[in-house]
C-alpha cells in the first residue's frame, strides 16, 4: 500500500478544500503575532526565496503542499535536519532527527510549548476571561522549581496541572483502570450489537467513530453526560473539527460557524457540571474507582482541584471535563480504525497471520467470544509487548500523525550548534520526520509505504524454526518517530492510546472471521476505486474513505 507521502501537508494538518483557506490565513496570521528576529551568523540552511522576507510566505499561503515538499527535498538533498523560513515577518525553524528536535523535547529547556497549549486550551475549554487571564500571566513553567527569574509568581496553575495529568492519566495503574472500563463497555456494545455466528457487514471508521468514541467517553467521564445530554456525541464530533479553524482562523465574526460548534458543546459541559456537582457527594466518591457521575479519577480529581486549590470558574472547571474527550476522539480513534484497516489490506501476506497469532496468545483463558459478559479481555502486557502488533501500531502512527511539534525560544539558545534567538518558533512538523527517506526507507520499500516489517529487527531462528523477531522503533537514524511529541508536554494519554489501538485491533482479530467486502465513498455505499487517503485532521488524520468488512462474530 503506497501513500502519497503528502496528503499530510497543510502543516499543522492535512486540512483539505474551505477549511485549507482558514488555516492558511490563519497561521499566517498567527505567525504575525510574533516580532521579527534574524541573524545572518552561523544559520542554518534557507529554503531559497525569489522575494525576499515573502516569497515563503506566499508560496506557503497560496500552496502548503508544494511549499513544504520543497522544504523537505531541500532538507534531504543538502543533508540537513534544520532549515530555515520566514512566516510573515517571522523566524521560523523546520527541524528533524534527535539533535535538532532534543533542545524542544528537554525538561526546563529554553524552549517552550507554553504559548502554543495555551492557544489550544483556550480554544478548547474556553475559560472565562479571568481565568484565561490567570492562565497566561503563569509563566512559571511545569517543573517543581520555577522558571529562574519567576519565583516571585505565586499562581501556579500549570505545575498542578502538570501534575494531574501525570499522577491520573499517564501512571500506569491509572491507564490501566481506563483501559479496563472502556474495553467491558466496548465489548459489551460489540456483543449486543453482533448476535453469535450471524454475519454482519460493518464500516469500520463509521463504527468506531460512533462506539469507541462513547464507550471512551463513558469511561473517562462518567454515563452521567451521556443521560443528560443525549446528544453528546454529535456535539462533541462539530466541536472536534471546529478546534483548527477556531486556532488559527479569522475572528468569530468572520466565521462565526465552528464558534457556534465549540460554543454548543462546551454549553452542554457547563449545564452538566453545573447540575452535577450540586448534589455530588465528595465523601462518597470512590478513591481509585469509576463513578456514574463524574467518572474516571483523572476527571473526579481535575474538577475537585479546580473547585478548591485551583479556584476556577465553573465554565472552566467544565471546559476542562470535556476536553479530553477531543484528544481522544480525534487521535485514539481514526488510528485505532487506520491500524485495523492497515492490517486487514496490508499486501505483506506475513502480516495478518502473525498478528492473529499473538493476539490468540495473549487471550485470558476466561475471555472466550461466545460470552455475552466479556470481562477482562487480554494479558496486556504480554500483547503490547508483541512484536508484530507493535510494529503495526507503530507503523501506522508514523504515516497518520499529522501535529506539528511548535516551541518558542524564551531565551537565547542553540540548536545543533546553530543560535536560536529569543522568540523565534521552532517547528517540528512531525511527517517531516516520519516520511524521511533516509530514516526510513528501506530497498523495495519507500518510507511512504506502510510496512510494520520495518520496525523488526531479527536475531535468527527459534527452536521450531520461525523467524525470532523483536520489535524496534528507531528506523535508519534515531529521533524520527515522535507522534506523541516530547519533554514536559509530551502525551498524556499515549499509554492509554496504545492500549485502546493494539487491544481493539486485537479484539476484532480474535472475537470475529473477518471478510474484507471493499472501499466506500463517505456515503457508505458507493465503492471507491482506491484506497482510503489522509482526509481531515486534528493530530491523527480521518480516512477519507471507509473500509467495510463482513464479520461473523465466532463461538
Ligand atoms: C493516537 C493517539 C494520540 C496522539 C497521536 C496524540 C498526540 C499528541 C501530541 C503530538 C501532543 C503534543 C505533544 C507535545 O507538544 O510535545 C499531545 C498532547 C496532549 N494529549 Fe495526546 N495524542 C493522542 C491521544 C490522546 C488521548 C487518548 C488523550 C487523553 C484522553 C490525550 C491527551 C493529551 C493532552 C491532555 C495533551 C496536552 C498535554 C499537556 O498540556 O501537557 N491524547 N497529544
Amino acid at each position: 500500500m503506497v501513500f502519497d507521502a503528502f496528503e499530510w501537508v497543510a502543516f499543522l494538518g492535512g486540512w483539505y478544500n474551505a477549511r485549507t483557506a482558514i488555516l492558511i490565513g490563519g497561521l499566517f496570521l498567527f505567525s504575525l503575532r510574533f516580532m521579527f528576529h534574524g541573524n545572518k551568523y552561523n544559520q542554518p540552511p534557507k529554503l531559497a526565496e525569489t522575494i525576499p522576507f515573502l516569497s515563503h510566505t506566499i508560496e506557503f499561503a497560496t500552496n502548503p503542499e508544494a511549499f513544504l515538499k520543497r522544504a523537505l527535498k531541500t532538507m534531504q538533498s543538502l543533508n540537513t535536519d534544520i532549515l530555515r523560513i520566514r512566516l510573515g515577518g517571522r523566524q521560523v525553524y523546520l527541524v528533524m532527527g534527535e539533535t535538532m528536535t532534543n533542545p524542544l523535547f528537554r525538561p526546563n529547556s529554553r524552549m517552550t510549548a507554553r504559548r502554543f497549549i495555551e492557544i489550544l486550551t483556550e480554544v478548547m475549554f474556553g475559560p472565562t476571561k479571568k481565568d484565561r487571564a490567570r492562565l497566561a500571566a503563569d509563566i512559571t513553567g511545569r517543573a517543581r522549581e520555577p522558571v529562574p527569574g519567576t519565583e516571585h509568581i505565586e499562581d501556579r496553575l500549570w505545575v498542578k496541572w502538570h501534575h494531574l495529568l501525570s499522577e491520573y492519566l499517564s501512571r500506569p495503574k491509572y491507564t490501566n483502570d481506563l483501559a479496563r472500563w472502556f474495553f467491558d463497555r466496548f465489548t459489551t456494545r460489540i456483543a449486543e450489537l453482533f448476535p453469535l455466528e450471524k454475519p454482519t457487514e460493518m464500516l469500520i471508521w463509521e463504527f468506531l467513530h460512533q462506539h469507541q468514541t462513547e464507550c471512551a467517553a463513558r469511561a473517562f467521564l462518567g454515563d452521567g453526560i451521556f443521560e443528560a445530554a443525549p446528544d453528546y456525541i454529535d456535539a462533541l464530533a462539530e466541536a472536534e473539527l471546529a478546534i483548527i479553524p477556531i486556532a488559527l482562523g479569522p475572528p468569530r465574526w468572520l466565521n462565526p460557524k465552528p464558534h457556534r460548534a465549540r460554543d454548543r458543546w462546551l454549553d452542554i459541559n457547563r449545564r452538566y457540571i453545573s447540575n452535577a456537582l450540586r448534589g455530588y457527594n465528595w465523601a462518597a466518591a470512590p478513591t481509585d474507582g469509576w463513578d456514574p457521575v463524574l467518572g474516571s479519577p483523572y476527571i473526579r480529581e481535575l474538577v475537585r482541584w479546580g473547585l478548591n486549590a485551583g479556584d476556577l470558574d465553573i465554565q472552566t472547571i467544565a471546559g476542562m471535563y470535556g476536553q479530553h474527550m477531543s484528544n481522544q476522539n480525534s487521535n485514539s480513534v481514526p488510528a485505532t480504525a487506520w491500524t485495523i484497516m492497515n492490517a486487514l489490506t496490508c499486501p505483506d501476506s506475513d502480516l495478518l497471520p502473525n498478528l492473529r497469532r499473538e493476539a490468540e496468545a495473549a487471550l485470558l483463558p476466561d475471555s472466550h467470544p461466545s460470552k455475552s459478559d466479556p470481562g477482562s479481555l487480554f494479558d496486556m502486557p504480554a500483547l503490547l509487548g508483541s512484536p508484530w502488533l507493535q510494529a503495526t501500531y507503530a507503523e501506522t502512527l508514523r504515516l497518520r500523525v499529522t501535529f506539528s511539534i511548535v516551541r518558542d525560544a524564551s531565551r537565547d539558545t542553540t540548536i545543533g550548534g546553530f543560535p536560536i534567538k529569543r522568540g523565534a518558533m521552532v517547528q517540528a512538523p512531525i511527517p517531516l520526520a516520519h516520511f524521511n527517506e533516509a530514516a526510513w526507507g528501506v530497498p523495495g520499500h519507500p518510507a511512504d509505504e506502510f510496512w510494520p516489517r520495518r520496525h523488526l529487527q531479527s536475531s535468527g531462528m527459534t527452536a521450531d524454526g520461525k523467524e525470532n523477531l523483536t520489535f524496534a522503533i528507531s528506523g535508519q537514524r534515531a529521533g524520527y518517530w515522535f507522534p506523541y511529541g516530547g519533554g514536559p508536554t509530551m502525551c498524556p494519554g499515549r499509554n492509554f492510546a496504545k492500549q485502546e489501538i493494539i487491544g481493539t485491533l486485537a479484539f476484532f482479530l480474535t472475537w470475529f472471521d473477518l471478510e474484507v467486502v471493499g472501499w466506500v465513498l463517505p456515503d457508505g455505499k458507493t465503492p471507491s476505486d482506491r484506497e482510503a487517503r489522509s482526509g481531515e485532521t486534528f493530530a491523527v488524520c480521518r480516512p477519507d474513505r471507509d473500509l467495510k468488512v463482513r464479520l461473523t462474530r465466532k463461538r
